[in-house]
């Protein structure tokens, strides 16, 4: 079988680590075109590369006859317009999240996707292809803790770039804690809040850091998020699940850590920790915490196109039920009042 030829449309940050992944570990694909808004930037990297292309346009680049495949990692408000000429030219595409950067745009793209019967649109949800990610969703499987009943979770940045604002921690940060939700519990969140408790005089002016926020899913379930993201310590993202019967906690650098009933005391209230201790490494950024995870995110997603399957991660509409929190979650966040979220029903669109 042939490798799939990727296109890599926006070369920033993002676009070459993806570059260096395909290049260096991904079997099965080769870079064949870059793309960026400043050309010479992707000149730059396919000098170190070689054996590539690039095409200024990424228009151009994503329909070039010699593109089997495209990954964009160009900022959101690109997404639009791209993800439509990935869908008009029939190629599979891993778009960074977000799909898009609004509801009503997120929404066309599922229903333009939907309409080609094909599902060719994967979102960079890169938790979901993480190891601790997924053992927490087997142990739920498993029905080890019986019924999951809520979840609290952390997400610490050290720093963001310049420009980043309040609304941005719900949209680019916030939004990873989302879609773990909809993962672990295969359901949607209805209601959201965000609590704002006094700012970290670190924070920008303006900026509204740290932010609480309470999901609440279709069952009733409660998840909680600590999203604070000027911390100027490490990248700590730690998820802990609650069940019925006992408790699981991830991203302390200690694997997943399980507290359950003793199965010989059981009914005696006795619990006992399965494994681990506390201390550890923190890791700087999310490059080391889930580049694990990358990789396999990519990994399966080029075993698919060369398959010529639909792509089998969180796709288009993953990517819309996400705008749609988000969207709640601004809202919240401006008005301090809880919010429903605002969804269509997945049946009213065969195929999505
Ligand atoms: N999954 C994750 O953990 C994760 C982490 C970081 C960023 N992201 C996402 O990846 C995407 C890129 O983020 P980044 O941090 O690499 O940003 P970045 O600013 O470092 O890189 C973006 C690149 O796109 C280029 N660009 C700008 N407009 C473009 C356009 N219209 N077409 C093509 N290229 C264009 C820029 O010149 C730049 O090189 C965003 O959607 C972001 O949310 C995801
Ligand atoms: O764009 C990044 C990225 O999505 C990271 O995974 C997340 O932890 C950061 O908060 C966000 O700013």
């Amino acid at each position: 079988m042939n490798p799939a030829r990727i296109a890599v449309v926006g070369v920033g940050m993002m676009g070459a680590d993806h570059v260096v992944r395909i290049t260096e570990r991904t079997a099965g694909a080769t870079v064949a075109v870059l793309s960026d808004y400043f050309p010479d930037k992707a000149e730059q990297l396919a000098a170190t590369i070689g054996g590539c292309r690039v095409v200024g346009d990424p228009l151009d680049a994503i329909a070039d006859p010699g593109v089997d495949a495209v990954v964009l990692a160009s900022p959101g408000p690109a997404h639009e317009k791209q993800l439509a000429a990935c869908l008009d030219a029939g190629k599979p595409v891993m778009c960074e999240k977000p799909l898009t950067t609004d509801v009503i745009s997120s929404l066309e793209i599922v229903e333009r996707e939907a309409s080609l019967g094909r599902k060719l649109i994967q979102v960079g949800f890169m938790r979901r292809f993480d190891r601790e990610y997924e053992q927490l969703k087997s142990l739920i499987g498993d029905g080890v803790f019986g019924r999951p009943l809520l979840a609290h979770c952390v997400h610490r940045n050290p720093a963001v770039p310049p420009g980043f604002d309040s609304s941005m921690i719900v949209k680019d940060s916030l939004v990873h804690e989302v879609d773990v939700t909809r993962f672990l519990f295969d359901e949607e969140i209805t209601t959201v809040q965000i609590i704002t408790p006094r700012s970290n005089p670190g924070a920008p002016v303006g900026v509204v850091d740290p932010q609480i926020a309470i999901f609440t899913t279709e069952s009733g379930r409660h998840v909680d998020v600590e999203c604070f993201v000027t911390t100027g310590v490490a990248y700590e993202v730690r998820t802990e699940l609650v069940g019925e019967l006992g408790s699981a906690i991830i991203g302390l650098d200690q694997g997943l850590i399980r507290k359950q009933r003793n199965p010989v005391q059981a009914g005696r209230g006795d619990a006992r920790r399965v494994a681990g201790i506390w201390g550890g490494d923190i890791t700087p950024s999310f490059v080391e915490r889930f580049g694990g995870a990358y990789d396999v995110e990519i990994q399966r997603w080029v075993n698919a196109v060369r398959r010529g399957d639909n792509v089998d991660g969180p796709g288009a509409w993953d990517g819309y039920a996400a705008a749609a929190v988000c969207a709640a979650a601004v809202t919240a966040l401006e008005t301090g009042e809880p919010q429903r979220v605002e969804m269509v029903s997945r049946a009213s669109i065969p195929g999505a």
